[in-house]
């Protein structure tokens, strides 16, 4: 297989390729075949204090710099990613796994922030608010937090990087960012790209390593670190959120998500089809605004479930680097074992497999790309996050139905639904308890769009113009007489 011609395998502290103290390494591993790609650094507590020192001592200059040269820094940094888009993709496919079209898009999905986030920073005006006493003046100005932790999963490996660091960086903070240990090749990439475009040393810090608790513990409890932010499961991040309560951090949590994707009578059912191959089943299921439970309204039922079916028997799942394929692997042999279990779960309880059902018997974590029909709302598959190729279809009878099953989650990100009448798309958007919904669009991710979650899927907004306020604290100046 040919291999991209640059990989980083050491961390980034202070402009500075560095080794574990220790010098010990960890593989990354191929999921499409299990073979490792490369031995990475294997950092812990100790040199991730080191890296939230480099960040605190480059903070103070950084800041003082107008938005206009962060911005610069960003455009730049901007261009040099856009220029390697193939390189990055490929590295992308090969150490997570998704189709190279879908990396390439990632490239520039990722990219996308950065260009944003270098014109928002720009924009963080603060007020002049009248007084309700006399001789006093009300104005408020918006500084930079501080130093920024920020720790990404595995499943957009570049995206959910950019989409925290270039709002911080804009705002005029600084980063210490911890990849999730499957994926780090994509972090230390961009990490040399910034560095090529002349970010100064210590602004932007990339710690590798397997010891997500020791790194978890060191960037939580360390007072220097003003903010956190966190892309994973619901689970961690309310153990980092419980963490963070001794230092009272500002945090962003983007967490799992159990995604509705409702299909009523009146929808037009090939877009519904078309909607919800992108919904479910990108980058295989992985994402965490997938739809996890298709809610087929009951005369339209059949012939969605036949439509989808056949439109998913069609997708081929294979390497990335080795063929056009719309699927890739799971990244992990556990993800696998997810999918089956819930799976497994729905059979025992009555479900029915239209199409799919069963690993590949083959190198590598794949999973057939899955129907199943005859769900019910008590099925595992219905209440936890799949994160895997599998659409399970539940009926549902009238419109009040469709909403009470949507909402009975403590999940609250994502929701899609399929509609062409009006008063029904409005009552059905208002009423769905979630931070984001697609109406009749399957594909609702973008760099001017605020993404995120209520209820347990999490807090704050990433990307648009909300995006930078996260990084942000408001500061209130109150002027006594000036005469
Ligand atoms: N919202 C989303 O986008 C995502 C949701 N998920 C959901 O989570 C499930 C499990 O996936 P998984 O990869 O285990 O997700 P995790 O939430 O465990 O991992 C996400 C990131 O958090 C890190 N992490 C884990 N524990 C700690 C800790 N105590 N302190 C600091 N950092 C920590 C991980 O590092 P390490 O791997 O070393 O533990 C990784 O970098 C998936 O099946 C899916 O349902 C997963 C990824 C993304
Ligand atoms: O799964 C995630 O956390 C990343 C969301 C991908 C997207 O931005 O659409």
């Amino acid at each position: 297989m040919m291999m991209p011609e640059v990989i980083y395998r050491q961390a980034f502290i202070n402009g500075q390729w560095c080794d574990a103290q220790d010098k010990s390494t960890y593989p990354v591993n191929n999921p499409a075949n299990g073979e490792v790609i490369a031995h990475v650094s294997n950092l812990g507590e100790t040199e991730t204090l080191e890296a939230i020192d480099a960040a605190r001592q480059a903070l103070p200059a950084w800041q003082k710099l107008t938005a206009k040269q962060r911005s610069q820094y960003l455009q730049t940094w901007y261009q040099l990613i856009i220029e390697q888009q193939e390189p990055l993709a490929r590295l992308l496919s090969l150490e997570q796994g998704k189709p190279l079209t879908e990396s390439r898009g990632e490239i520039l999905y990722g990219a996308s922030f950065i260009e944003w986030f270098a014109e928002e920073g720009k924009r963080t005006y603060g007020e002049t608010i009248p007084s309700p006493l006399p001789g006093r003046r009300i104005t408020t100005i918006k500084q930079p937090i501080g130093v920024v932790a920020a720790i990404t999963p595995w499943n957009f490996p570049n995206a959910m990087i950019t989409r925290k660091v270039a709002p911080a960086l804009a705002a005029g903070c600084t980063v210490v960012l911890k990849p999730a240990p499957e994926t780090p090749l994509s972090a230390l990439i961009l990490a040399a790209l910034a560095k090529k475009a002349g970010i100064p040393d210590g602004v932007f810090n990339v710690v590798t390593g397997t010891d997500a608790v020791a790194i978890g513990r060191a960037l939580t409890q360390s007072p220097v670190v003003r903010k956190l932010s966190f892309t994973g499961s619901t689970h961690v991040g309310k153990l980092l959120m419980a963490q963070c309560a001794s230092t009272v951090k500002k945090m962003s949590l983007e967490l799992g998500g159990n995604a509705p994707f409702i299909v009523f009578d009146d929808a037009d059912l090939d877009a519904a089809v078309t909607g919800a191959l992108t919904a479910k089943f990108r980058n295989s299921g992985q994402t965490c605004v997938c739809a996890n439970r298709l809610l087929v309204q009951d005369s339209v039922y059949d012939a969605f479930s036949q439509k989808l079916a056949s439109a998913v028997a069609t997708l081929q799942a294979g390497p990335a680097l080795e063929g056009d394929f719309q699927q890739g692997p799971l990244i992990n042999a556990a993800a696998v074992a997810k999918v089956q279990s819930h799976i497994d779960d729905a059979r025992q309880h009555g479900a029915q497999v239209l199409t799919g059902g069963q690993p590949y018997l083959q190198d590598g974590f794949f999973f057939q790309p899955t129907v199943l029909t005859g769900v019910t709302e008590n099925m595992l598959i219905a209440n936890e996050e799949t994160f895997g190729p599998v659409a399970p279809l539940i009926r549902f009878q009238t419109e009040e139905q469709a909403i009470q099953l949507a909402n009975q989650t403590e999940s609250g990100l994502a929701a899609y639904f399929y509609s062409r009448d009006i008063g029904r798309i409005v009552r059905v958007a208002e009423a769905l308890e979630c931070g984001m919904v697609g109406i009749n669009e399957g594909a609702i991710s973008n760099e001017s769009a605020p993404f995120g979650g209520i209820k347990q899927s999490g807090l704050g907004r990433e990307g648009s113009r909300h995006g930078i306020e996260d990084y942000m604290e408001i500061k209130y100046l109150c002027f006594g007489s000036l005469d």
